[in-house]
């Protein structure tokens, strides 16, 4: 046990990243007016290479022109490991309106990245005067990444949030799936002749979960290729939000709805951890460290786990 508190990460909500190509101008308002809460124009991997310097054209005009209420705003720039990503940072920062509320940094592969990132960033903004301070977010999605995850929670002062890029992850692996997520078919364990699937993503999500969680960075699962299949994003998704994620990207629409249904604690949910913080205020009056709820032990730790929810509810206005 440390003797520093572990960090709170930045208190809004992120249960749903919708991501749309920056070329696709014609998305950007139905985006605009999703449910989503944080908003991805993309001018990575959603764009074909000789798009690449409109599609950033787009995204500048589309940061000022267009109203995007409440939601957060966050632009994917590309890859250090390309030749666009200095113009994209250049551009962005130079030219788009104080709207814009984050950039994401895909491939990241170490501490480093992020402070070459940093650097120009502080730069442009000093020298452009601009006020409002740009937040950082990252994709793991390669074996580099998952090897520094921490180091790259730590990186900065300016991190908000991390996902886990599983098309890529899967790639850099040299993972034998073509699948964006979910569960994969040769993954499982056989016993008496019965199949029994595994996750695996699961250490790659517990590892980021660990390494936000020491930082004070968001937790968020990345992409779920296969849109048709409304009851594979759930089920991936609530694995997500059991291990500590906040939220899960959608790469259609269809998925929004999902991702704000799982990262939403349910009635039941919060109704569940405000009985236990009843219970644990009448043992604290008592005297007592520890007692019992529906026939099971709850203690001073259970307090920590139902406010984890009870503070959710309330960031989302669900409670
Ligand atoms: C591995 C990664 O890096 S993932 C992140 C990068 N990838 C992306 O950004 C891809 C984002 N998604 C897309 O580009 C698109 O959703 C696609 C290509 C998957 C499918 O596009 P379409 O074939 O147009 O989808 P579809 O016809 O089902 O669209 C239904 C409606 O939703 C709209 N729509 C589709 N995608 C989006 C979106 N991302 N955001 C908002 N609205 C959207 C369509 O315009 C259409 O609207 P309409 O009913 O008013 O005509
Ligand atoms: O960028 C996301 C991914 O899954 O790759
Ligand atoms: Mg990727």
């Amino acid at each position: 046990m440390s003797f520093r508190l572990q960090p709170a990460p930045p208190a809004r909500p992120n249960r749903c990243q919708l991501f749309g190509p920056g070329s696709r101008t014609a998305l950007f308002e139905k985006m605009a007016s999703s449910a989503a809460d944080v908003i991805n124009l993309d001018l990575e991997d959603s764009v074909a290479p000789d798009d690449k310097a409109q599609a950033r054209a787009n995204v500048i005009d589309a940061i000022g022109d267009i109203d995007w209420n409440t939601k957060h705003l966050s632009v994917r720039i590309n890859g250090l490991d390309t030749p666009y990503w200095y113009r994209d940072v250049v551009d962005l920062l130079e030219n788009a309106s104080d709207r814009l509320d984050q950039i994401m940094i895909p491939k990241v592969g170490n501490a480093a990245d992020i402070y070459a990132v940093d650097a120009l960033v502080t730069a442009i903004e000093a020298a452009k005067g601009r006020k409002k301070k740009i937040g950082f977010e990252v994709i793991i999605e390669s074996a580099a990444g998952l090897a520094h995850v921490e180091e790259i929670a730590a990186s900065s002062a300016r991190m908000q949030a991390m996902s886990l890029g599983a098309a890529d992850f899967a790639a850099s692996m040299g993972m034998q799936t073509t699948g964006i997520g979910g569960t994969q078919e040769n993954y499982y364990m056989l016993q008496d002749g019965t199949r029994h699937w595994s996750d695996p993503w699961h250490w790659a999500q517990a590892a980021i979960v660990a390494a936000c969680r020491t930082h004070g960075v968001l937790p968020v699962d990345g992409p779920f290729g296969d849109f048709s299949d409304d009851e594979g994003y759930r089920a991936q998704a609530r694995r997500s939000a059991v291990l500590g994620m906040v939220g899960k990207w959608a790469i259609h629409p269809k998925q929004i709805a999902l991702a704000n249904e799982v990262f939403t604690p349910s009635d039941a949910q919060v109704a569940e951890a405000r009985e236990i913080l009843e219970a644990m205020e009448e043992a604290t009056k008592n005297g007592e460290g520890a007692t019992v709820y529906k026939g099971r032990l709850v203690d001073i730790a259970s307090i920590k786990q139902a406010e984890v929810i009870v503070r959710q509810a309330e960031m989302i206005g669900a409670a």
